[in-house]
């Protein structure tokens, strides 16, 4: 089974829209793939524009949606958090078992994180970054265009690469042509991250068809990676 992990440098900076661009891009190429978003919280709060993580996810990929996240919380707070106050705390063993088991041979594995990726899922400090460490993903990570991103993408990247995580690449999204202070933050994180390549995904509309066209231009495929048993 091979597979990526999209985390991002914050929440609501467009992971739901990158994973579900990518997987349109490879259901668009013929490859069967399984969307798996561990927890989704914040389903109390007004439907965005488009669906919610799981149902755009789901969308793209043929599932339902309940298939994408097992585990979905009403209040808009972090997962330890949510799943605490529903009287159901998370465990390690439980978010690996449910990922590990969403696809199978032959299948492409797309996670969605949550939030950023030291987003604890346990108070004992189980996180995002440890959960890709146990799947032995690779991280895409979405980051923002625009002011702030250089040291938000800078500090992703420096913790996912002292966790040993291997990082495909950071996506700037939404990309809008024109802004030469989004110029300059594509430039000046291509310099410093320097191997890690930093890509675009054009600003779009929540559609599997717009997304796939969105992501046309993503070397997809050179992200995807094994994933361990
Ligand atoms: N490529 C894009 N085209 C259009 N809008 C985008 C794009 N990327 C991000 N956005 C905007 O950013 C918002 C947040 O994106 P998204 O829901 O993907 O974030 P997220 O990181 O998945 O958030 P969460 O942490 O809640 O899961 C979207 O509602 C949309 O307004
Ligand atoms: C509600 C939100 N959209 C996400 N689902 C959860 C984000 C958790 C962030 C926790 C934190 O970093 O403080
Ligand atoms: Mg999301």
């Amino acid at each position: 089974m091979s597979g990526l992990l999209v985390t991002a440098t914050d929440t609501e900076v467009g992971k739901t829209y990158l994973a579900a661009a990518i997987c349109a891009a490879l259901v668009r190429s013929g490859a069967r793939v399984v969307a798996h978003k561990p927890v989704v919280t914040g389903l109390d709060d007004p439907v965005p524009a488009g669906l919610r993580d799981h149902e755009l996810l789901a969308a793209c990929t043929g599932q339902r949606p309940e298939q994408v996240s097992p585990l979905r919380f009403g209040p808009p707070v972090s997962p330890h958090l949510a799943a605490e106050r529903a009287g159901a705390p998370l465990t390690r063993e439980s978010l690996v078992d449910a990922a590990r088991g969403a696809s199978g041979p032959g299948e492409t594995l797309v996670v969605e994180g949550i939030g950023g990726l030291l987003v604890p899922f346990t108070r004992e400090g189980y996180d995002v970054r440890a959960f890709a460490v146990d799947l032995g993903l690779p991280l895409v990570v979405a980051a923002r265009p625009g002011l702030g991103t250089i040291s938000h993408t800078r500090l992703t990247v420096e913790a996912a690469r002292a966790a040993g995580l291997d990082v495909r690449a950071v996506v700037l999204t939404p990309w809008t042509d024109g802004d030469p202070l989004a110029d300059d933050n594509r430039r000046t994180l291509a310099a410093l991250l320097a191997d890690v390549p930093v890509h675009l995904l054009p600003a779009t509309t929540p559609t599997p068809a717009a997304l796939a066209d969105a992501a046309a231009g993503l070397p997809v495929g050179d992200w995807l990676g094994p994933a361990r048993a």
